[in-house]
This record gives C-alpha cells, sequence and structure tokens, in this order.
C-alpha cells in the first residue's frame, strides 16, 4: 500500500520505517529539513534500537521523506504523527494538529481518488471527528463520508523499544467510522495482526481515542501507586520491592510497573495525565484520583533530596547525580526526574556534578552552571554524597570509591554493595 506519515519524531519515523519493512511504500512529510535530509540519505534521525538498519534498507526505494505536502496525492493513506503538548495551564494543545491538518487538507483538495486519514497521535475523545476533520473538509473542499475517511490508531510504543513494540505490539486499535477504513487498516497492518501474541480491537473513533489515554492513566497510576506503597513501606522499615514482588505474582495486578522510586517522567505520561485531568474537569467532572497520582509523583524527588540531607549538609556540599535521562535507554530528558532532583539540590545550596552515559548535551542548554563529568567515576571522585537518579545498567555494581563520604541515595534500585558504604539509603526500600 501507498501510506503517507506526517510528523516525522519518535512515532513518524519508527511508524514509516516499520511499515516500509512490511513492504508497504511510505514517504514522511516534516517540516523539520535535518529530518528529511538524514532519512533520505538512509540514516536514523533520532536513536531507536533496529531503526537505523531499516530506514537504511529502504531509503532511496520504498521509503523517502519530503517537506512537501503535496506528495500525499500518491498515496492512499495518511497517518498524522504530530506532537500534542500541554499548554501552560496542562490542557491538551492541539495548534500543531490543525496546522498539519490544514497542510494535509490543502494538499488533498487537488487529489481526485478517496483517501483515508488516520491521526496516531495521543488526542482527547472528540479531537479527530470534531477538529480534525472539519479542518480536513474546509481545506479540501471534500466531504468525510464521501472521498474522504477518517480513523484514530492510537500508538503503544515506548522510546527505546520503539520498532520492537510497533512490530510486536499486545494490541492493535482501530477506531474507525466507516466500513472502509477497517479493511484498509486491516490490510496496513495484515503482517502484525497474524501475530498470535496481537490483539485487534476495533471500536469507534472516541473509544480509541480514550483507550490510548486510559492506558498512560493506569500505567502511570500504578506507578505512583508503587511508590505510595513503597514509601510506607519504608516507614515500616519494609522492603517495598519484596512485597510488591509477591503482590505483583497475582495475576489481575502483574509484576510489570512495579519498579519503585523516583517516579515517572517522559514526553507521554506527563503531558497525557494531565491532558486527561484537565479535559475531564472540562466535562464537569473532578478527576480526584488522577489528582493524587500526579502529587505522589511530585513529592518523590523532594523526597529522595530529604533522604540525602539527613545525612550530608548540602549547603556547599558536592553531590553526584547519576542519570539524567527520564528512563534508561534513551537520551529524551523530558520532564526527567533527574531534572527535579537538581532543582531540589541546588535550591539548598549543592553542588552538582552530573553523568548520563547519554543524555548530558541535552541537558547542558537549560542547566550551564552545574558540573558535568566523563564518566560515573569522574562525577563521584570528591563528592560529599550521591544520587541515583536514573536505573541505566551500567550503574549496576558500580564502585563508590574516590567519594569524599560515600553517603549514597538511591532512587532506581540499582545493584549496590551496600556494605562497601558509609550510607545506603534506597527511597522506597
Ligand atoms: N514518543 C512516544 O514514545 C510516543 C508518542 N505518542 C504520541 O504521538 C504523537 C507524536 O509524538 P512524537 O513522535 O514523540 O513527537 P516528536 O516531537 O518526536 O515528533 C513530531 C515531529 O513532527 C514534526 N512536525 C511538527 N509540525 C509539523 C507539521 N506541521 N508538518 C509536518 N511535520 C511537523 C516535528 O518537526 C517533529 O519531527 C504525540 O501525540 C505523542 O503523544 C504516542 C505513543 C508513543
Ligand atoms: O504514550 C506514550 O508516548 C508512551 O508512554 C509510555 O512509554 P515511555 O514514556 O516511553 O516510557 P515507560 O517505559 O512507560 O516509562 C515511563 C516512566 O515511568 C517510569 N517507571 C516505569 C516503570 C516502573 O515500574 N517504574 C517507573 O518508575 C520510568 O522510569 C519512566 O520515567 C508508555 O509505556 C507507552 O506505552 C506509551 O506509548
Amino acid at each position: 500500500m501507498n501510506v503517507s506519515i506526517v510528523g516525522s519524531g519518535y512515532v513518524g519515523t519508527t511508524v514509516a520505517a516499520c511499515l516500509a519493512d512490511l513492504g508497504h511504500t511510505v514517504t514522511n512529510v516534516e517540516i523539520d529539513e535535518d529530518i528529511v535530509e538524514a532519512i533520505n540519505a538512509g540514516e536514523a534521525p533520532i536513536h531507536e534500537s533496529g531503526l537505523a538498519e531499516r530506514i537504511a534498507a529502504h531509503a532511496g526505494t520504498t521509503l523517502r521523506a519530503t517537506t512537501n505536502y503535496e506528495d500525499v496525492r500518491e498515496t492512499d493513506v495518511t497517518f498524522l504523527c504530530l506532537p500534542t503538548p500541554q499548554s501552560d495551564d496542562g490542557s491538551l494543545d492541539l495548534a500543531i494538529m490543525q496546522a498539519g491538518a490544514e497542510s494535509l487538507g490543502r494538499a488533498l483538495a487537488e487529489k481526485d481518488d478517496d483517501h483515508l486519514v488516520v491521526v496516531k497521535s495521543t488526542v482527547l475523545p472528540g479531537t479527530t471527528e470534531d477538529v480534525v476533520g472539519p479542518i480536513l473538509e474546509a481545506e479540501s473542499g471534500t466531504e468525510i463520508g464521501d472521498g474522504l475517511e477518517l480513523a484514530m490508531n492510537p500508538e503503544f510504543l515506548r522510546m527505546g523499544t520503539a520498532v520492537e513494540d510497533f512490530l510486536e505490539p499486545d494490541k492493535v486499535v482501530f477506531g474507525t467510522a466507516s466500513d472502509e477504513a477497517p479493511a484498509t487498516l486491516r490490510e496496513l497492518y495484515a503482517p502484525i495482526l497474524e501475530r498470535d501474541d496481537t490483539d485487534l480491537v476495533e471500536t469507534d473513533i472516541r473509544e480509541a481515542e480514550l483507550i490510548k489515554y486510559a492506558n498512560n492513566a493506569f500505567l502511570a497510576s500504578k506507578v505512583s501507586l508503587v511508590n505510595e506503597l513503597g514509601n510506607i513501606a519504608r516507614e515500616y522499615d519494609a522492603d517495598a520491592y519484596e512485597v510488591l514482588e509477591a503482590v505483583g505474582l497475582d495475576d489481575r495486578i502483574s509484576d510489570r510497573f512495579m519498579r519503585s522510586g523516583l517516579g515517572w517522567g517522559g514526553s507521554c505520561f506527563p503531558k497525557d495525565v494531565n491532558a486527561l485531568r484537565a479535559g475531564a474537569r472540562e466535562q464537569g467532572y473532578d478527576p480526584e484520583l488522577l489528582d493524587a497520582v500526579v502529587a505522589v509523583n511530585d513529592e518523590q524527588p523532594r523526597r529522595l533530596v530529604e533522604l540525602l540531607a539527613a545525612h550530608v549538609d548540602l549547603e556547599g556540599a558536592r553531590i553526584a547525580v547519576l542519570g539524567l535521562s527520564f528512563k534508561p535507554g534513551t537520551d529524551d530528558i523530558r520532564k526527567s526526574r533527574a531534572l527535579d532532583v537538581i532543582d531540589h539540590l541546588t535550591d539548598r545550596g549543592a553542588v552538582v556534578v552530573a553523568f548520563d552515559p547519554v543524555a548530558i548535551e541535552n541537558v547542558r542548554p537549560d542547566y550551564p552552571d552545574i558540573e558535568y563529568a566523563d564518566s560515573a567515576a569522574g562525577a563521584l571522585e570528591g563528592a560529599d554524597g550521591a544520587v541515583v537518579a536514573t536505573d541505566w545498567p551500567a550503574f549496576d555494581d558500580l564502585s563508590f570509591e574516590g567519594m569524599a563520604r560515600s553517603v549514597v541515595v538511591d532512587g532506581r534500585r540499582i545493584d549496590v554493595d551496600e556494605d562497601a558504604l558509609e550510607v545506603y539509603e534506597g527511597l522506597t526500600w
């Protein structure tokens, strides 16, 4: 099938490369010329395992990128993979989606054949039909249902394992409002749907939109609940990891997303939980539980720094921060809990020396006044204390030798030889 993908970030680039791998012909429409150039040169514009080789294999044949929206006319289906960030008040900001829909609609005005537009971005219920649809109709001069079809197909991939998650998902969700769209989507996803482990959910557009938010809200809530239980466990001098490992043996609960500590960050959970809270309020419902989920998450970095302050006078102290990315396996620092830890430390007068295997250059512009080290050992050298903010595997079994005082507060439960340290505190154990 001939497919166009608007927006070539984490989702758009991954989906494009994977669809090309499944045998489709794919055009990425992207406003960033550097990204377009990279893809056309056969290079991955972002770091994701398995992505570079797929782009290299298909670029120039069945995969190409362009800044020209008119190229969508050569395709049968367009996926919108544009950012849906949060506004200052936490609500969903649709400005980029609206601009993208306008450009797409204008390009489709000159197309005679039928076209299917699929929203893949995370959007609140009603956005596809009440915002994107009317813009497409107005700009293209074609009515939905009469040459133009709409569908919603949320994406559940995680950063760091994006390719694997897209090609081997637990579920695929199609939200449609016509008879033709499901058949087209089934054909497009055929090899993925043929897997025994992939469930297909076919539903209406509103449900598909909400499934995505409910999914993220559930996972973020699970981690906040695990953190609250971890905080309580610590008060009782109990080990939350042992407790929750046992709890996770219950099939109804599962052992995944059970790691307590510094909390959840990233470009998705924070903005999506906030958009759902703001959207719920707009609909007249007060989402008290989701408010608490965010409140618990926001407290964990402060709690970590309090634990350290119980052992080290932070004013003027040299503190190593190990890990900056919002989780291991990525250089993404958006809403990383590590940044909150750094803010609390510097507010209390500490001298921060940070290390991360890949994310330092993303942090430096916003934090030019802290120190950065080339290695974990370099960050620890002469430090009066250390905090673990990201569970990079490379931090397991680290030697904390060289610290002025080996006081370590761990927010992520890495493997540590506690007996070799003066003080070792786990945030929730
Ligand atoms: N990053 C992730 O792991 C996941 C993200 N999502 C959702 O997918 C959507 C996209 O997210 P990401 O790929 O992370 O965003 P991103 O920010 O990585 O990429 C978006 C791309 O769109 C481009 N763009 C902006 N305006 C444009 C326009 N008018 N025309 C063409 N291109 C334009 C940007 O230059 C950028 O390359 C969001 O709604 C997000 O919530 C869903 C599942 C996973
Ligand atoms: O909507 C999205 O964009 C994506 O958001 C998350 O994916 P991602 O943000 O890449 O990362 P996760 O692996 O879910 O981790 C999110 C945060 O939760 C934290 N976490 C996760 C699991 C856990 O047990 N404990 C924990 O603190 C991580 O450290 C990280 O900060 C979801 O897992 C994806 O399914 C979804 O598609």
